[in-house]
């Protein structure tokens, strides 16, 4: 289960051993935190809160991609004890706006995949594996949002830290998104937190949502409902 803490103490009610899922100790960026919770196994953490309040950095700091204080634990072992490139490859960040190196998809997944695992993949993110031969210029932003999230899972991360992901799409290409995502956690027990605005999303696929308020010192867990509006 997704738990979370304020600072002022009050104990996160984990109910997995720390020897497994994410656990996140005392985080601290910029001006931001510090930041206490921990996903499961499996489980999905919803982060929501206003634009610029810090989600993105979250994430970042998260992948270990910007300076941080504080613990980030996987499998009860501290994010430095992994050389960073090592790190990044089992925490798989999927940013709001995903870059590409090469002209074409294809290229963005590693040689050796599994084709058959390509194939399910680009198919449940509605392609077909022939846009593994689409030049990336044509791509909308959507196409790209679902593509980054192929690029992701096929490198088998133990996280998948999602931004913003699915925001471009609509209802029918979200949910595919959707249960692409529910699978891959499903399949590999991977703790996944997902960043978004919209609270019928998190509603959707999150065990918990955490809100960032305007008190930066502040995280707050929250049930689904409270966090969906109702
Ligand atoms: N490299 C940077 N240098 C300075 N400030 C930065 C940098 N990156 C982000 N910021 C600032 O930090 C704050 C948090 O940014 P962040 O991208 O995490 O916001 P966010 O909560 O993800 O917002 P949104 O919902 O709009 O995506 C913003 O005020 C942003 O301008």
């Amino acid at each position: 289960m997704s738990t979370a803490a304020k600072e002022s103490g009050r104990p996160s009610p984990s109910s997995f051993p720390e020897a497994s899922g994410l656990v996140v100790r005392d985080l601290r960026f910029g001006d931001n935190g510090p930041y206490r919770f921990s996903i499961g196994p499996g489980r999905c953490l919803g982060v929501s809160g206003p634009s610029g309040i810090g989600k993105s950095l979250l994430l970042r700091a998260l992948v270990d991609l910007d300076r941080h204080q504080g613990d980030v634990l996987l499998g009860g072992r501290s994010c430095e004890s992994y050389p960073a490139p090592q790190w990044r490859r089992l925490v798989a960040l999927v940013p709001a706006e995903p870059r590409w190196w090469y002209p074409e998809v294809g290229r963005h997944l590693p040689p050796d995949s599994d084709a058959e695992e390509v194939t399910a993949l680009v198919e449940g993110c509605g392609f077909s594996r022939d846009v593994l031969d689409w030049q990336v210029s044509r791509l909308s932003t959507g196409e790209k949002q679902r593509l980054a999230v192929v690029r992701a899972l096929i490198r088998r991360p133990s996280v998948l830290l999602l931004d913003e992901t699915g925001s471009a799409l609509d209802e029918q290409a979200g949910r595919r998104l959707e249960q692409v995502i529910a699978d891959y956690r499903r399949n590999h027990e991977a703790p996944v937190l997902w960043v978004s605005h919209d609270h019928n999303q998190l509603d959707r696929v999150a065990d918990h949502v955490l809100l960032l308020g305007r008190d930066r010192l502040q995280i707050s867990p929250l049930p689904r409902q409270e966090a969906a509006g109702r």
